[in-house]
């Protein structure tokens, strides 16, 4: 799913209008619908509902909602913020449809009694400089409210990009936001105060979407199904692909473990792990299905036999960084494989920059924060960090995974893939070793770097969800990952299969 950034979003409106036998009104009409029709299956009917409705279409689209809750039989109040005189002529004219008996008074008169919920739909793209009365103070009341705040489009105040940092905008619980996410909803700066995020499609022209030119990417189950390669009748071991696993040290072979059972769900014929000899009963015992070459060092100090047996590396989790890493990190570097790069092996790459030479083309790097600023550079805002992975990306002519909240897969040519799935009982040790098994056990399989770089974080946020569905995010750990990877991948597989 394309996501548009700035005039764009506007543009695509305008090209709906005109092209489409469409008006303004009937286009806030659908997304209306839409957002009634969600608040309507996940709000109890006995909660009370607050609008609080600003002068332009966002707050036009929050008085078409309380129209269409108020007839299905809710309990409205409408709060304006501004005079009638003031507002856009979508939002007046939605004003005026309003049905007697629905409750409309300044915003100063809210009166917000237990268990309201709020339908903030004071600003949405429109926003511009910073918040002032009675904006501001609209804002405020909402955040000190306590209750349940449902933010139409974006939470108020909220720059639809970058710009969010120590800005006041409104907290949502849920931010139902119309045709694509908005890209701040899917950044650190402003996506914590987004809450869940929810996709609503508003029918915006398909004949647009697809010509309008955009960096940005939204990976939604749709946008992942068609990735998977299909599994040929014939397949056997052999042409499936074999994945080498670089990881793991004498203090740390649980890393390996996690990696390998992780490669074994990928579809790859075979996976050989490396790792010191003294720890290879760990990887023996967990994962039976895979092969092991034994280091003769309690660290990775050298190459596995004949390298050329290998379609694709993942390297890093649980190495260390000991100097004879170094060496053979290098010496793994230089049979040209396409890796997946991860954790201390990145850490190396940051301490030996001349190794980043010697990086295959094709492959995928995943830092989290702290490696992606030992690697890039610090950045001062959320733009800036973005360039920092692009001009990384397009150095090394490989993809980085920026591991976090909707992940970020940057291919070599700028593109920004934002993903879809994940929780934050995924943030615990060992997850990042798994998500290197899988995209090495991809990349093995056959798919494109971007591809394979793309589904498999996807994948693994999936799994992730599952996992949180069944432990809970506070119990679930990384372990479960590897189970859940293949309800994962049915869900998806499945879809393609029609
Ligand atoms: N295709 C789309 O994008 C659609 C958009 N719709 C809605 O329209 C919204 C965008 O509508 P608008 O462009 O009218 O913008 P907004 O409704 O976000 O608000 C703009 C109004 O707020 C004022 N304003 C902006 N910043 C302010 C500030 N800092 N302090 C005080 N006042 C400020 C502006 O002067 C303007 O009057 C979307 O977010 C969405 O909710 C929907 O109706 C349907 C289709
Ligand atoms: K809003």
């Amino acid at each position: 799913m394309k996501i548009l950034t700035g005039s764009r979003i506007r543009e695509a409106d305008r090209y709906t209008i005109a092209r489409e036998p469409i008006d303004s009104i009937a286009l806030m009409e659908r997304a209306s619908e839409s957002i009634a029709q969600w608040v309507a299956g996940h709000v109890r009917p006995e909660c009370p509902l607050a609008f609080f409705v600003g002068k332009g279409n966002n707050g036009g689209d929050g008085l078409a909602v309380a129209r269409m809750l108020h007839r299905a039989g809710f309990s409205c109040a409408v709060y304006l913020a501004f005079g009638r005189d003031e507002l856009s002529e979508e939002c007046r004219f939605n004003l005026e449809r309003l049905p007697r008996g629905l409750s409309v008074r300044p915003m100063a008169e809210a009166s917000l009694p237990e268990g309201t919920v709020i339908v903030d739909a004071l600003l949405g793209t429109g926003v511009r400089g910073e918040l002032t009365e009675p904006l501001l103070g609209a804002v405020r009341r909402i955040n000190s409210s306590g209750c349940r705040v449902v933010s139409i489009d974006l939470p108020s105040g909220m720059f639809s990009e970058f710009g969010n940092a120590g800005r006041t905008t409104v907290r949502a619980t849920t931010t139902l936001t119309l045709e694509f996410p908005k890209l701040a909803l899917l950044l650190p700066e402003g996506g914590e105060a987004a809450g869940e995020v929810v996709v609503l499609p508003i029918g915006l022209s398909e004949e647009y979407m697809d010509r309008a030119e955009s960096l940005y990417f939204y990976t939604d189950a749709a946008a992942a199904a068609r990735l998977p390669l299909s599994r040929p009748k014939f397949a056997h071991k052999g042409n499936c692909g074999h994945a080498l696993l670089v990881c793991g040290s004498e203090d740390m072979a649980g890393a390996a473990v996690l990696a390998t059972g992780a490669a074994l769900r990928s579809g790859c014929g075979l996976v050989t792990v490396h790792l010191p000899r003294s720890e290879r009963v760990s990887v023996h015992a967990n994962s039976p299905s895979a092969i092991v070459s034994g280091d003769p060092e309690p660290v990775f100090s050298r190459l596995p036999r004949d390298m050329g047996r290998y379609d694709a590396v993942g390297v890093g989790p649980g190495v260390g960084q000991d100097p004879r890493s170094f060496e053979a990190l290098e010496a793994l570097l230089r049979a040209g494989l396409p890796a997946v790069i991860d954790a201390d092996a990145l850490n190396m790459l940051s301490a030996r920059t001349e190794l980043q030479r010697l990086v295959a083309r094709g492959s995928i790097l995943t830092p989290h924060l702290g490696e992606l600023r030992r690697l890039a550079g610090d950045w001062a805002s959320e733009d800036e960090k973005i360039e920092k992975t692009r001009d990384l990306a397009s150095r090394l002519g490989c993809c980085v995974v920026v591991k976090g909240a909707h992940t970020m897969v940057c291919s070599s040519d700028g593109r920004c893939f934002f993903n879809s799935s994940g929780n934050p009982g995924m943030a615990k040790g060992g997850s990042g070793d798994v998500l290197t098994g899988f995209l090495a056990g991809l990349l093995a399989r056959g798919y494109e770097p971007l591809a394979a770089a793309i589904l498999g974080v996807y994948l693994h946020g999936r799994a992730g969800d599952r996992a949180a569905d069944y432990y809970g995010q506070e119990a679930m750990n990384a372990g479960d990952l590897i189970d859940f990877l293949s309800e994962a991948q049915q869900e998806i597989f499945g879809r393609d299969d029609g």
